[in-house]
């Protein structure tokens, strides 16, 4: 960046309600409060040719209890941000935040927003220097509900063209769960792939029938069956999952890359931006857990629009990254602004405008 740069951080709280509350093994998520944040370059009055308005960058900050810091927390620390960069610049900054990973989601998305911007280059490329991507694969997400609702769930999700379906489950008793599955399986026929995401719910022997029965449904990938820190019962799990590759997710934030495949515990790792302190840390697990040979995929916490486009651009820069878990758009009731990803026939269309490709989230300016 710039000597001459002159940066200021902007932020303001917002609460967005979901259409309906999403049931998971680990709670009901019914709103998602943050805050979002903008970067302004005062220094660029537009003169140098480039528009006429100055460089802005975007960014969010949406904590979710469990997986980031408070929102109390997260509130502190984007002031620290704000006076680090006053005083400092955007590397102090950064790290005046370090350990609030969901405010320095935010910041390092806006600094990345920024520069992207002013190099007329989308996110997914000035990450990743890669070639150009139109779209990437996307799984709906369905919460864990009564047959009934799943069902009708997983049917109106193939209806609106997605191949790859997440079933929330670990609710209730695992037999009611294979029949859960069973059930849509049965509904949605065999070309349609099917997914479980277990949050932690169940015992070894629980997650053991689990896997029988889900094998036998053509589940495709078991996601965090046993608590985070079972890192030796995954690895067992795996060498008895009949063909169900086990994905672990709230386990990435407990133990790392390293342990993981060290222990062998997994076939899949779900990657969650706003968890691991923005999609710059993301992009650098992604390519470490690649070299490892196991598989990154994407997904949000249920995130505004900037965030969930800043997670659509991170999944462009993995190169053959499996559906993520990026669709999560409509289960908010309201936004910070427009969408510019399209979600059509189980992809998202991956923005090609400079930076995020997110615009009208302020209001002003
Ligand atoms: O992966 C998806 O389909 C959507 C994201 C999702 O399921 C999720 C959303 C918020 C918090 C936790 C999780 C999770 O994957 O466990
Ligand atoms: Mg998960």
């Amino acid at each position: 960046m710039s000597a001459a740069e002159d940066l200021s951080l902007e932020y303001r709280p917002f609460s967005l309600d979901l259409v309906e509350p999403l049931e998971t093994a680990d709670g009901t998520i019914a709103s998602r409060d943050g805050f979002l944040v903008r970067l302004v370059d005062e220094a660029d009055d537009g003169s140098d040719g480039a528009g006429d308005e100055p460089a802005v960058g975007y960014g969010e900050a949406t904590p979710l209890p469990g997986w980031t810091e408070s929102r109390e927390d997260c509130e502190r620390a984007l002031e620290r941000a704000q006076e680090a960069l006053r005083t400092d610049g955007p590397s102090e900054a950064l790290e005046a935040v370090d350990r609030q990973v969901a405010a320095r989601h935010a910041l390092s998305l806006a600094l990345a927003d920024l520069q992207a911007t002013r190099e007329s280059t989308p996110l997914y490329r000035y990450l990743g220097q890669g070639p150009m991507v139109g779209r990437v694969p996307v799984n709906a997400t369905i919460g864990d509900g009564s047959p009934d609702e799943t069902v009708a769930a997983a049917r109106a999700a193939v209806d609106r063209g997605f191949t790859t379906c997440k079933l929330k489950v670990g609710l209730r008793s695992v037999e009611d769960d294979i029949e859960r599955v069973r059930r849509v399986r049965e509904a949605v026929g065999d070309r349609i792939e099917l997914r479980a995401d277990a949050n932690e719910a169940w015992t070894f022997e629980e997650a053991q029938s689990a896997l029988e029965g889900f094998a036998d449904c053509g589940v495709s990938i078991l996601e965090q069956p046993l608590p985070a820190g079972a890192l030796e019962g995954h690895a067992d799990l795996r060498k008895e999952s009949r063909g169900v590759s086990i994905a672990l997710d709230e386990g990435l934030l407990e133990h790392g890359v390293d342990a993981i495949c060290d222990a062998g515990a997994a076939d899949v790792v779900v990657l969650k931006p706003m968890a691991l302190g923005g999609i710059d840390v993301a992009r650098q697990v992604a390519a470490w857990l690649s070299e490892l040979e196991v598989a990154p995929l994407v997904t949000t916490t249920i995130d505004g629009v900037v965030a969930r486009t800043g997670a659509v651009h991170l999944a462009a820069a993995i190169p053959d990254v499996p559906a993520c878990g990026l669709a999560t758009g409509d289960l908010l009731a309201t936004d910070l602004g427009r969408d510019p990803v399209l979600i059509e026939k189980g992809s998202a269309v991956v923005p090609q405008a400079k930076g995020l490709g997110v615009a009208d989230v302020w209001g002003d300016r």
